[in-house]
C-alpha cells in the first residue's frame, strides 16, 4: 500500500515538481494539493506533509502537521537557527514525531555548503553572494543563511574581519558573515562563498540551472522521512556529509 503525501504549496514552482516526484514514485501517492486558499485541516489525513509554500506561512503549516502526527518535509526558506531551535524543542515535546528541514534539495548545493563549512575555520575574511530569479519572495536565501550559520559554527563563532554596521552596502550580517543578495532575470539560483587569506582567495560556487537539480533530493527526503525522529536539518546526514570535517573525523 502506498504512503499518502500532502503538499502545501502544490501550485508553486517547487510544489509542482514535488507533486511530480510523488506521482512518479511507486511507494507514495499524492493525497492533497494545498494552496494559499486551503483550509487548516485539509491534507490532515496524509501520513507525510511536504511544505514548500511561503516563509511566513511555513511555521504554522509545520506546527499543525506535527501536532496531528504527520511526518514533515520542509523545503520552504526562512528556517534560520532560531526557528530550527524552536522546532527542535517542539518535536521533543511530541515523542515519535519527526521533521526534516531541507534548505536546498540540490546535491551540488549541499556539497558546496559542506566545502564552505570545512574551509571556514582557516580564513578570517569570508563573504557570501547569492543570486536568484526575480520572483523569489525572500532575501537572503535560506541556503545562504544556513551556509553562514554552518560556517560560523565551524569557526567556533570567531568573528570575521571588518564589522561594518555603518555600511549597509557591505551586506547583511548573518551569524557574523556578510551576505549579499542579487535578484536577476536569467538566473535560477547561484551561491558563491568567498574566502580570503594572505595572498590568496578561495571561491566555492554552485549554480542551479533548472529545478531538475532538486528532483533527487526530494525523492531522498521522501524515502527517509518516515524513519526519522526529532529534527533533521539538510540532506547532509542522509548523504553522510555531516561528519566530514567535524572534530575527530578522519576520512
Ligand atoms: N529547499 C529547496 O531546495 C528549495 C526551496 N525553495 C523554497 O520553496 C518556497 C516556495 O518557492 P516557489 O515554489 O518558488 O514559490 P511559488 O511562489 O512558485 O509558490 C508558492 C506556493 O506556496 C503557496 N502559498 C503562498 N503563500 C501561502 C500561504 N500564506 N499559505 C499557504 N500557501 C501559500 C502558493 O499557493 P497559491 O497558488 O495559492 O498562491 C504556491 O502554491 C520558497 O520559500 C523557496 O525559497 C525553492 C526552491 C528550492
Ligand atoms: O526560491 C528559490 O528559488 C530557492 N530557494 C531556496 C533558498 O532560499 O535557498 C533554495 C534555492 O536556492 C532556490
Amino acid at each position: 500500500m502506498s504512503v499518502s503525501v500532502a503538499v502545501a504549496g502544490a501550485t508553486g514552482r517547487l510544489g509542482t515538481l514535488v507533486c511530480e516526484v510523488i506521482e512518479e514514485h511507486p511507494e507514495f501517492e499524492l493525497g492533497a494539493r494545498l494552496t494559499s486558499r486551503s483550509g487548516p485541516d485539509e491534507g490532515g489525513e496524509a501520513e507525510i506533509l511536504v511544505d514548500v509554500s511561503h516563509p511566513d506561512a511555513s511555521p504554522g503549516i509545520v506546527e499543525r502537521a506535527i501536532s496531528r502526527g504527520q511526518r514533515v518535509i520542509v523545503g520552504t526558506s526562512g528556517w534560520d537557527a532560531e526557528r530550527l531551535a524552536a522546532l527542535r524543542a517542539r518535536l521533543a515535546e511530541l515523542p515519535g514525531t519527526g521533521a526534516i528541514v531541507v534548505p536546498n534539495f540540490s546535491l551540488g548545493s549541499v556539497l558546496g555548503s559542506t566545502l564552505a563549512r570545512i574551509a571556514a575555520p582557516f580564513y578570517d575574511s569570508i563573504e557570501i553572494v547569492e543570486a536568484h530569479h526575480p520572483r523569489k519572495v525572500d532575501s537572503p536565501s535560506g541556503t545562504a543563511v544556513r551556509t553562514a550559520e554552518q560556517m560560523a559554527e565551524a569557526r567556533g563563532h570567531r568573528t570575521v574581519e571588518a564589522p561594518f554596521p555603518e555600511q549597509p552596502a557591505r551586506g547583511q550580517l548573518i551569524a557574523g558573515i556578510p551576505v549579499h543578495s542579487l535578484r536577476l532575470a536569467g538566473v535560477v539560483a547561484k551561491q558563491e562563498v568567498h574566502l580570503g587569506g594572505a595572498g590568496e582567495t578561495l571561491t566555492i560556487t554552485h549554480d542551479t540551472h533548472s529545478n531538475e537539480a532538486y528532483r533527487a533530493g526530494i525523492r531522498a527526503a521522501l524515502e527517509a522521512v518516515t524513519g526519522l525522529t526529532g529534527l533533521t536539518v539538510g540532506l547532509d546526514s542522509l548523504l553522510g556529509l555531516d561528519r566530514i570535517g567535524a572534530a575527530g573525523e578522519t576520512r
